[in-house]
């Protein structure tokens, strides 16, 4: 018992615990990490789903927060041993202003760095994303790429300039002293197109497509590679690395890695189709039906439209100038470095995250008939 009780010793902090990605990792933790003794979940917005969590032995702590406050990110790292920063506005369809995103993720990340050197926590990791990279906006392809592959990571959108700001930050903090006078180590994951339970866009392409008679139409074509990962093994890497960021700090402390896993490397429409085509979906087209130069057009023109409806309404379709260019645009890594610094190795195969992820598809399917 004394065992035990010492093993559960440490407080850790999710930022956006409420959302795709941080749910995961919430239960991710509380399945994999036994020295927890409290786990606190902050969120702009709360789920209920956090009730089922309070009945185990790890106390959780639900906390209502934003990040942009600095005085609430304080109290609620205040006693944290290690935060796990993946709070943030992923928004490439214009429905936030560049202020907000900047706000949230930039400053928001400001808050978070701050707020763990003025309360002493020591280890951070903060959730990037494959697009601090790229795709830049010159279309440069990205394939199989690894952290140290040559690349012009040149961005104009809101959110991936956010992004690549905020990971600066966090690695830059890194060695920072905090209160008591020990070291702040951090380190970022990058994650490529996460999917899984819960994702909301693949969730928004299958009503889409039944709403088209059971067909999607391709807009993409099948040779450009879109990397995908499952959301499970980036939750697994988010609670490892965490883990072993206290071990190896002057490995890992100021790095980045890539998330991956098996998922095949597919087009964007093909990867989705794994999972919309066991729930009844087609692909009509073995190459895109509409010439780009049209797709380009149709693209332009919804992004007038946003800008023209804005006062009255938000018009926030997946297709405009940015989802456009960065569909269109190969992007995927092949790297081991998590495996070689941190021991990561997926803890889904591809069959596993498949099925998981078309289960929970048609469960979605069967609550929405
Ligand atoms: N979804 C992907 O494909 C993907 C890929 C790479 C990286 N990421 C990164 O992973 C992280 C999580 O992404 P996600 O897909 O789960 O998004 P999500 O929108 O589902 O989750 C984000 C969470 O952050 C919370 N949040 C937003 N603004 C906040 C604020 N001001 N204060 C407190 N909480 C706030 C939201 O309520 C939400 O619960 C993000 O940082 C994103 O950039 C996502
Ligand atoms: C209408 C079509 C031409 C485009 C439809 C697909 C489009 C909505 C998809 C394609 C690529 C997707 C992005 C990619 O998976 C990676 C990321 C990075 C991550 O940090 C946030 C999500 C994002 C931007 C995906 C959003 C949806 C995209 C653009």
């Amino acid at each position: 018992m004394a065992d035990s009780a010492q093993a559960q010793k440490l407080v850790y902090l999710v930022t956006g615990g409420c959302g795709f990605l941080g749910e995961h990792v919430v239960r991710m933790l509380l399945q994999q990490e036994p020295r927890l003794r409290e786990l606190r979940i902050f969120d702009l917005h709360l789920g209920p789903w956090l009730e089922e969590l309070k009945t185990g032995p790890v106390q959780v702590t639900a906390i209502q927060g934003d990040v942009t406050q600095a005085h609430e990110v304080a109290a609620a790292v205040a006693g944290a041993h290690v935060v796990i920063h993946t709070a943030g506005l992923v928004d490439v369809f214009g429905r936030a202003s560049p202020e907000t995103i900047h706000e949230v993720n930039v400053q928001g990340t400001k808050n978070v760095i701050e707020a763990c050197v003025q309360t002493g926590t020591q280890f951070l990791v903060y959730t990037s994303s494959m697009e601090v990279v790229g795709p830049n906006i010159k279309g440069h392809p990205f394939y199989r790429g690894n952290e140290d592959t040559p690349y012009e990571a040149v961005h104009r959108h809101p959110y991936p300039s956010s992004k690549a700001r905020a990971e600066q930050l966090v690695l830059e903090a890194n060695g920072r002293k905090v209160r008591g006078g020990l070291p702040l180590v951090t380190c970022a994951l990058r994650p490529t197109g996460i999917y899984g339970e819960g994702h909301q866009i693949m969730r928004d392409i299958y009503y889409q497509g039944l709403r088209l008679g059971g067909r999607l139409f391709r807009a993409i074509p099948a040779s450009v590679e879109h990397g995908r990962v499952y959301v499970g093994n980036v939750a697994w890497m988010h609670v490892l690395v965490a883990r072993e960021l206290q071990q190896r700090p002057a490995l890992m402390g100021g790095q980045v890695y890539f998330c991956y896993d098996k998922s095949p490397y597919k087009s964007y429409e093909d990867f989705n189709m794994e999972f919309l085509g066991p729930c009844g979906l087609r692909l009509v087209g073995t190459r895109p039906l509409l010439p780009y130069w049209l797709l380009m057009f149709l693209a332009a023109l919804n992004a007038l439209l946003q800008w023209l409806l804005r006062p009255l309404l938000l018009y926030a379709p997946l297709l405009n100038p940015y989802t456009l260019a960065m569909a269109n645009t190969t992007f995927t890594v092949s790297t081991n470095k998590a495996q070689r610094h941190f021991g990561y190795e997926p803890l889904f195969s591809w069959e596993e995250s498949r099925t998981r992820t078309i289960r929970w598809m048609q469960a979605m399917d069967s609550s929405a008939q």
